[in-house]
């Protein structure tokens, strides 16, 4: 399975709609105030988590998404439409990245998360709003500003429920076979696993998780030997991480002492990581007479001082692995779903305080509601008017 799904896709927010110029004319009104109207704002891009999809894919094939232009602005004070959002459903687990900047937009991690990506433009303003006590028949107006366009590298990061930590040659890979479809390469040398698996934990039809399997970590991973650094990451969004300890290594090393330095890295590479719930399990139970397996098991234990849950397992036999992958079910239904709940991230965007500095720049003096007396003359225009008649 691809552990990393990707699509290049460009998004562009709709312009705003442009201000507009038009003066009030009635029968015997021969001098109405202006009442251009605004544009609308354009149409924004976002994103939008949907737990129904789990591929990219789709936006490999549709490249472009365009948000709604704003409308004009009209005569008799009526303001221009408003452009539609669009909205673009990723599967959850989505990163959005600027790919000109680099800059991460934001990770969408639960179901129905909105993400802006591209910012409408704002209306342009009509020349209604450029009144003032000096000038009653203001020939202004702004137009509006252009939408985002973006970029974007979408990235589907793994969204594991369950990621395996132990030292190369652990089991890990047998163990994702023997409990999923997945059918990740076992061999007894280290570092057999070179690029994560995934695999899906099906108990029933209703209840499933997924388990990642990642490279072997191994004493200094934290400082980048070995592979295991590079996949560590992504366990981060792992609701709990089971630690694959071998009683038997074929090395001869003592499992007491890979399991502290597997708790050891861990704890070097992220505190984050380390405070994740982790389960010890111990592997290659088949392999030991079950004294055997008491004695060293509760020497590990002790050792490390754990008191968090055991688990004696043989990855290989499937034995114990159905009680431990129902445990497991278990302890991550009845672990509160927004965990890692975020709400909707604000991106800054440019043009957050255009409105009032459009209004800033045309208008040195106070606005005036007062439109008696109209020093102005339709000739005078040298821009596009509307007349409005009632
Ligand atoms: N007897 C026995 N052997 C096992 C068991 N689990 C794994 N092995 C063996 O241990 C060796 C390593 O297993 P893998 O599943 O490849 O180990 P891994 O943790 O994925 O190793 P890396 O991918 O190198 O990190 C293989 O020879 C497996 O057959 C077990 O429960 N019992
Ligand atoms: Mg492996």
């Amino acid at each position: 399975m691809k552990f990393v799904d990707e699509a290049e896709i460009r998004v562009e927010a709709g312009d705003g709609g442009n201000g507009t110029i038009s003066f009030r004319r009635e029968k015997f009104v021969p001098k109405g105030g202006p009442d251009g109207g605004d544009g609308g704002d354009g149409g924004s891009v976002y994103l939008c988590a949907d737990e129904n999809l789990n591929t990219l894919i789709d936006f490999r094939f549709e490249r472009f998404h365009r948000a709604e232009r704003g409308q004009n602005g009209q005569g008799r004070n009526c303001a221009g439409k408003q452009g539609k959002d669009l909205e673009l459903k990723v599967p959850v687990g989505t990163r959005a990245t600027d790919q000109d900047t680099g800059e991460v937009l934001g990770d969408l991690t639960k179901h129905g998360q909105r993400l802006k990506v591209a910012q409408g433009g704002f209306h342009g303003l009509g020349n209604a709003r450029f009144k003032s006590s000096v000038n009653r028949a203001p020939r202004q107006k702004s137009n509006g500003t252009p939408g985002d366009i973006r970029n974007l590298k979408l990235e589907l990061m793994l969204l594991a429920d369950v990621g395996l930590l132990g030292l190369p040659n652990a089991g890990k890979s047998t163990f994702i076979r023997s409990v999923s479809a997945a059918k990740p390469k076992v061999a007894d040398y280290p570092f057999t696993t070179l690029v994560p698996n995934l695999g899906v934990v099906r108990l029933n039809a209703q209840k499933s998780f997924v388990i990642a399997d990642i490279p072997g970590l191994i004493e200094g991973a934290s400082d980048g030997a070995g592979l295991g650094i590079r996949f560590l990451k992504h366990l981060e969004r792992c609701r709990i991480l089971l630690h694959l300890v071998d009683l038997l290594p074929v090395d001869g090393s003592d499992p007491l002492e890979n399991a502290k330095a597997i708790i050891q890295e861990l704890e070097n590479y992220s505190p984050k990581l380390a405070a994740k719930p982790r389960w010890l399990i111990f592997n290659k139970i088949d392999l030991l007479l079950e004294e055997e397996v008491e004695e060293i098991t509760s020497r590990i234990i002790e050792g490390l001082e754990w008191n968090g849950p055991v688990f004696q397992i043989s990855a290989f036999q499937k034995e114990n692995t159905d009680a431990l992958c129902h445990e497991v079910m278990q302890f991550i239904e009845e672990l509160p779903i927004d965990e890692q709940a975020e709400v909707e991230e604000e991106v800054e965007f440019k043009w957050d305080t255009y409105h009032q500095e459009t209004i800033a720049a045309h208008q040195h003096v106070e606005l005036d509601d007062d439109d008696d007396d109209d020093d102005w003359d339709d000739d005078d225009y040298d821009v596009e008017v509307i007349y409005t008649r009632e």
